[in-house]
């Protein structure tokens, strides 16, 4: 990689790191910041269960920024990295922020305008004419949401949902 590195001119050192490595990544980061300026990292695998937490690793020892995650083993599938849902993945927000959307949706009045007005949120979850069901069902998940744990709340994982909640009903 010296060698390489000290042979030809480079504009920019990317740092690949894979993201199902986990923390090991700080380590591996690090040496490859000793042999050759890194100036960028890219994430790969974020299509699996990993949530990229190394990635903050591999931020510190290398000292540079995240320009890109893969998403894919096809040569099109990257994305720009994008700090705000990688965040919110990272913390496992997602069911937080839709309770708090619910809360607000129904804060807002009649809901069918309001639901018109947001932007993601299907027409099977309000169709025409059935708003009061509507609004129950949302009421619902609202109540599943109340009977589950912060732990439950904060994974992606259904297998942590406890059994008990499942032969209550409480979970759909
Ligand atoms: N699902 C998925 N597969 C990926 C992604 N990035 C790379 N791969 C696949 O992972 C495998 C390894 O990729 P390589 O580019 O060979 O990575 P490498 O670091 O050189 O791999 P090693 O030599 O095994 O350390 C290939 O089959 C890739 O297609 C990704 O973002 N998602």
């Amino acid at each position: 990689m010296c060698q390489v590195s000290e042979a030809t001119k480079l504009d920019l050192v990317i740092f690949v790191m894979d993201s199902s490595i986990g923390q090991a990544v700080f380590d591996q980061a690090q040496a490859f910041k000793q042999s050759v300026s890194v100036g960028a990292t890219i994430i790969t695998k974020m299509d699996g269960h990993a949530k990229g937490g190394g990635a903050l690793s591999a931020v510190v020892a290398t000292k540079s920024s995240v320009i890109f995650i893969r998403t894919g083993e096809h040569m099109d599938d990257f994305e720009i990295f994008n700090i705000k849902p990688f965040v919110s993945q990272l913390l496992g927000m997602g069911d937080w922020i839709m309770y708090e959307k619910f809360q607000n949706i129904l804060k807002m009045g009649p809901i069918g305008q309001v639901l018109s007005m947001l932007l993601g949120f299907s027409s099977e979850l309000m169709p025409k004419g059935r708003e009061k069901e509507s609004q129950a069902k949302i009421k619902r998940y609202m109540a599943m949401m109340d009977s589950m744990t912060n732990e439950e709340l904060d994974s992606s994982n259904p297998k942590i949902m406890d059994d008990s909640q499942r032969c209550n009903g409480n979970v759909g």
